[in-house]
């Protein structure tokens, strides 16, 4: 159980330096990419060679994972050469952890080095046109704890991280984007291949079927829990931020359907798409410092 006093450390300065401190105490790896794993796409983290996996629990000032398909572990190695620090598992508002916490890891990453986020998630698709199994890159989100002023942000701003008031407008980097889609034609990959709208809800609750229909009719065309306030951390503190979602399931929209939103499928989702989604990440990995202008 936290106290006041942890609540008001939660992701600070001092915090995060002395987490960063002992990551890079206890392993050589200096990463520049982080990548975190979505529900069911842990197999990401198998990818790094040469790996070194610190157990959340043993780190100092992480939370732990209380999900299913979210295996608790941080992995450093490299991936196609490049120095790597990998989630293997992430933190949800819903597991009852200050916001600040959640997103402890971005500022960590951030001091350690990282330049380059890559999020994946397993989501809920609103788009009609998307079908499961299917990879939408993210261009944009939809922040609905935002509106109620639930942000990773909220507190006094620290100007060592970022400024009082970052700009969302370029969240989702424009030339990662286009690698993506270049990479995933390459990979013939196109014919599952979405760009859309995120958006995240508090959770754990799926969505009502009234609630799915606000949310396509607001723009959103994927639904989840996660993503965006790792993005908005990230953001804040300079990093550059690319996202992928798993179309897990079809949101439900239509009162005469049987079906129902649950996690074991999409943690089975993620089990079939598992060996593409790695493909992809890796071979962006692999270009970030040759295609496009993206300083490694
Ligand atoms: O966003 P990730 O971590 O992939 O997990 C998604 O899957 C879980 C629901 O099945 C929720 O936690 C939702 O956010
Ligand atoms: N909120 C939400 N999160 C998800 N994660 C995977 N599928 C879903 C979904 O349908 N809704």
């Amino acid at each position: 159980m936290l106290s006041m006093s942890d609540f008001a450390s939660c992701g600070s300065y001092e915090e995060c330096s002395a987490t960063a401190d002992w990551l890079r105490a206890h392993t050589q790896v200096r990463p520049r990419v982080g990548i975190v794993c979505g529900s069911g796409l842990g197999g990401l983290a198998e990818m790094l060679k040469d790996p070194q996996v610190f157990k959340y629990s043993d780190i100092p000032n992480f939370p732990r994972s209380t999900v299913h398909g979210h295996a608790g572990q941080l992995v450093f190695g490299t991936l196609k050469g490049k120095p790597c620090v990998c989630m293997q598992g992430r933190f949800h508002l819903y597991e009852g952890y200050p916001i600040q916490k959640i997103t402890l890891p971005m500022r960590v990453f951030k001091l350690m080095g990282v330049e380059t986020m890559i999020m994946t998630n397993a989501a809920g698709g609103l788009n009609q046109d998307y079908k499961v199994g299917d990879v939408m890159i993210i261009k944009d989100h939809i922040n609905m704890p935002g509106f109620a002023g639930i942000s990773p942000l909220a507190g006094p701003n620290d100007d060592r991280f970022g400024v009082r008031f970052p700009c969302m407008s370029d969240a989702y980097d424009r030339e990662l984007r286009q690698l993506a889609h270049d990479v995933a034609a390459e990979l013939g990959y196109s014919d599952f291949l979405q760009e859309g709208v995120y958006c995240v809800l508090g959770g754990p609750s799926f969505e009502t079927i009234a609630e799915c229909r606000m949310l396509h009719s607001l723009g959103a065309d994927a639904v989840g829990m996660s993503t965006v306030h790792e993005v908005i951390v990230a953001r804040h503190a300079g990093m550059r931020c690319f996202a992928l979602s798993l179309i897990s399931n079809r949101a439900v929209m239509d009162y005469d359907s049987q079906e129902k939103a649950n996690h074991e499928e999409v943690l089975e989702t993620g089990r079939l798409r598992a060996q593409q989604l790695e493909k992809m990440v890796s071979t962006i990995v692999a270009r970030l410092d040759s295609d496009n202008n993206n300083s490694f």
